[in-house]
């Protein structure tokens, strides 16, 4: 059975696992159905033309030369230009020396006349700024294929070094990388397959891969049904001010659609603005300190709609009481002024720009950036963004590419609050209600983009909720390690 079927390799975890594999077998086995799946994934979505196949000096470029060979085998016009010959001994020299055909030299003249680029220069080897004369070669044809990433994105983090060309295909193997989903090597890889190139089952051995490709089955939603009542399914408690009360609405309008069994806000004196809106909401006006003596009242969403001097009004009387408390907008504001304010939350939801506010500019790795937060924090942090990571103060890190452009409006994040604190009301733990929630709002983001002509606004988002909820927990039925992520993409 393939290991860690929702695991992203770094490629460092990526190399561990050659060097583990190659007590069983060659590299360049390997690299031999490497390349079988690259020239196989061309084949299928590319007419015959003339194709150009850029190869590095390491086993990137030797899975090239076993693109090269095959394609040419199948009848098209090939051709490899090539950085340096692969040095001897080394399995991209085996794999050169099976192809038999036209070697150019790395300039762009070699390139003239040519339709498809495969772009075999580096792969989980790049270790420093790709040059000026590289990014050329690979600027000069527009149709590229990369194998494995696109040269100059790091498969770690997804940020470009130096320069990178954007790809119509990437085909990777075993597991993809985080950066195949963290943005900007997100959008420069372009479809994205992984292949299963028969990796042996004892190149796992040792191996802990620390990111996780967020999707159902990662975690699994409590299941409902006979038996339940509505404190089972938990009572989400919404903290209301009097300024943005639309922002507190929201969120407690998707914890009810998530399936909370009861949502309150506490409006306190702020209790009329709320009045007029759902029926099936409770509004609570007295003093906080009498509400929090509801044992059954455990989780807490603080911020949405709350300007930071309201915040100071309830969250230090949250974290006294051992609330379980999820800090977002205004809190995180009130947060940035001093962060000890936030010690105490049980997860905090902020994008990258209220990120920067509590924790610094962020240089490097943002999945580190997230963990070192988290660790700082002691807290659950979601780095809200088009690709969402979530981190524990444990290690665990996932990333979320369930989401959808249309995400991107006004109270999308009150939102995504409500989901999550239902959850955690209904008894998952932080990381993986966090990891839930995010997956939710994706689905049903995507669902509202679909229902309201790809422009849904964030009143739209709560809808489509409960749908998602089953939509995942169908999906989290199915047999991973028949299903490894590659089959998800
Ligand atoms: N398990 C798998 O997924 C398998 C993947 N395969 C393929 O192997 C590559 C990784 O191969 P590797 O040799 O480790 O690395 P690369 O080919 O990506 O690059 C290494 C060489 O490139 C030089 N380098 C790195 N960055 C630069 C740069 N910016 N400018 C110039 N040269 C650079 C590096 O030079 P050093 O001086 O640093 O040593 C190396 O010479 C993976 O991506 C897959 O395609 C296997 O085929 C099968 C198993
Ligand atoms: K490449």
């Amino acid at each position: 059975m393939p290991p860690y079927p929702l695991a992203l390799l770094t490629p460092e975890e990526s190399d561990m696992m050659d060097h583990a594999a190659s007590a069983v077998v060659p590299v360049a086995q390997l690299m031999e159905n490497a390349g079988w799946a690259v020239a196989r994934a061309i084949r299928k979505r590319f007419q015959k033309c003339r194709v150009a196949v850029v190869c590095g000096p390491g086993n990137n470029g030797g899975d090239g030369y076993v693109v090269a060979r095959l394609l040419a085998r199948w009848g098209w016009s090939v051709r490899v230009v090539a950085m340096g010959a692969p040095k001897e001994g080394r399995p991209a020299f085996v794999a050169a020396s099976g192809w038999g055909g036209p070697v150019l030299p790395f300039e762009k003249a070699s390139l003239e006349g040519i339709d498809l680029l495969v772009d075999a220069v580096f792969g989980s080897g790049l270790k420093r700024p790709v040059s000026d004369d590289v990014a050329e070669m690979l600027a000069a044809v527009p149709r590229r294929v990369a194998i494995d990433m696109p040269s100059g994105v790091s498969g770690e983090t997804g940020e470009v070094l130096g320069q990178a060309q954007g790809c119509a295909l990437t085909v990777t193997f075993v597991r993809p990388r985080p950066g195949h989903f963290l943005e900007p090597g997100r959008g420069l890889c372009g479809e994205l397959v992984c292949a299963d190139i028969a990796m042996p089952e004892q190149a796992w051995s040792g191996l802990t891969p620390k990111i996780s490709f967020n999707w159902p089955g990662l975690w699994e939603l409590p299941v409902s049904g006979e038996g339940d009542y509505k404190y089972r399914r938990g009572v989400v408690s919404v903290c209301g001010g009097a300024v943005m009360p639309g922002a507190t609405r929201l969120a407690a309008r998707a914890a009810r659609r998530t399936g909370a069994g009861l949502v309150r806000i506490a409006a306190r004196k702020a209790a009329e603005a709320y009045r007029l809106g759902d029926p099936g909401l409770i509004i609570d006006d007295q003093p906080l300190g009498s509400l929090l003596e509801d044992l059954r009242r455990k989780v807490w969403i603080c911020g949405p709609g709350l300007t930071p001097e309201e915040v100071s009004e309830v969250l230090p009387a949250l974290l006294a009481a051992k609330k379980t408390v999820l800090a977002d907008a205004g809190a995180l504001a009130w947060g940035a002024e001093d962060l000890s304010r936030l010690k105490g939350v049980a997860a905090v939801t902020p994008h990258i720009g209220e990120f920067k506010k509590l924790f610094g500019p962020v240089t490097g790795s943002r999945t580190e950036a997230a963990l070192n937060a988290a660790r700082e924090l002691n807290a659950v942090m979601v780095m809200k963004g088009a690709d969402t990571i979530i981190a524990a103060p444990d290690g665990r890190i996932a990333i979320n590419a369930h989401a959808t452009s249309a995400l991107a409006t006004a109270g999308s994040g009150d939102t995504l609050t409500g989901v999550i604190g239902t959850l955690m009301a209904a008894g998952m733990e932080t990381w993986e209600a966090c990891c839930a929630g995010v997956w939710l709002h994706g689905e049903a983001g995507i669902q509202a983009a679909r229902d309201h002509g790809g422009w849904p606004v964030a009143e739209d988002l709560d809808l489509p909720l409960g749908e998602a909820r089953s939509v995942a927990t169908e999906l989290s039925k199915a047999d991973l390690s028949k299903n490894p992520v590659a089959a998800l993409l």
